[in-house]
């Protein structure tokens, strides 16, 4: 399904755009694909969300340039942890939403790859990951806790704090079915020591949905 995706993806990319490369397992499939077009002849330049898409795009031989190289990009494919009917979404699952909302907002147009089980009627039911500064991060996942009435999560990995591709923690938050999006954006984004949060409010344009019986659909 995600290999399906990813080649449905590549579907839009033509010749001479500036793309922005999305992180994570469907992704991958993405760059793949790409990868496979620009071996046939496609002229394109990638913009890298992540260290890993980077790494990975080099390897098939895209030609990569960063985010300050470049005034606008043509489209953005990513995937995500969940998206609505009204194309928002919560994504950083893989811890790479920072740098992913970037490309995403300099991009004019954005399109998600999924499976049918990110298409939700409301957002939250994904722990909504937050990007923090380490000074201090207790402060903050204390403050969203008596703020919110949620236990948030120190995101570990190998026994340690996970460090993002800029040097910062992640926290999860469990907040359930969250009901004002554009609230809770500004009231996270408010507080001293966020950098930023995995809710990505109307920076998608469609999404290619993936069902379980092979098909793909655009909406
Ligand atoms: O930080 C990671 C990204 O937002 C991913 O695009 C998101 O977590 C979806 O990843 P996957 O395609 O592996 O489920």
């Amino acid at each position: 399904m995600k290999e399906t995706l990813g080649r449905e993806a590549a579907g839009y990319v033509k010749d001479g755009m500036t793309i922005g490369v999305g992180t994570g397992s469907t992704a991958f499939w993405f760059i793949a694909a790409l990868g496979d077009l620009v071996k046939s002849g496609l002229a394109c330049r990638a913009v890298p969300t992540s260290l890993e898409t980077d790494r990975l795009l080099r390897q098939l031989k895209v030609p990569v340039i960063s985010l300050a190289d470049t005034d606008e990009i043509d489209l953005t494919i990513d995937g995500a942890d969940e998206v609505d009917h009204q194309m928002q979404l919560i994504k950083g699952g893989g811890g790479a939403l920072l740098r992913e909302k970037m490309v995403a907002f300099s991009s004019r147009k954005m399109i998600i790859i999924a499976d049918e089980t990110k298409l939700v009627k409301k957002l939250g039911a994904y722990p909504l990951p937050v990007e923090v500064i380490p000074y201090g991060y207790r402060q903050v996942s204390l403050h969203i806790k008596s703020e919110f009435g949620i236990d948030p999560t120190l995101r570990i990995k190998d026994g340690n704090p996970l460090l993002t591709d800029n040097g910062h923690y992640i926290i999860d938050c469990p907040f359930g079915e969250i009901n004002d999006a554009a609230a809770l954006h500004i009231m996270l984004n408010n507080t001293p020591g966020v950098v930023d949060n995995g809710l990505f409010l109307n920076l998608a344009d469609n999404a290619l949905i993936g069902y379980n019986d092979g098909t793909v659909k655009l909406i």
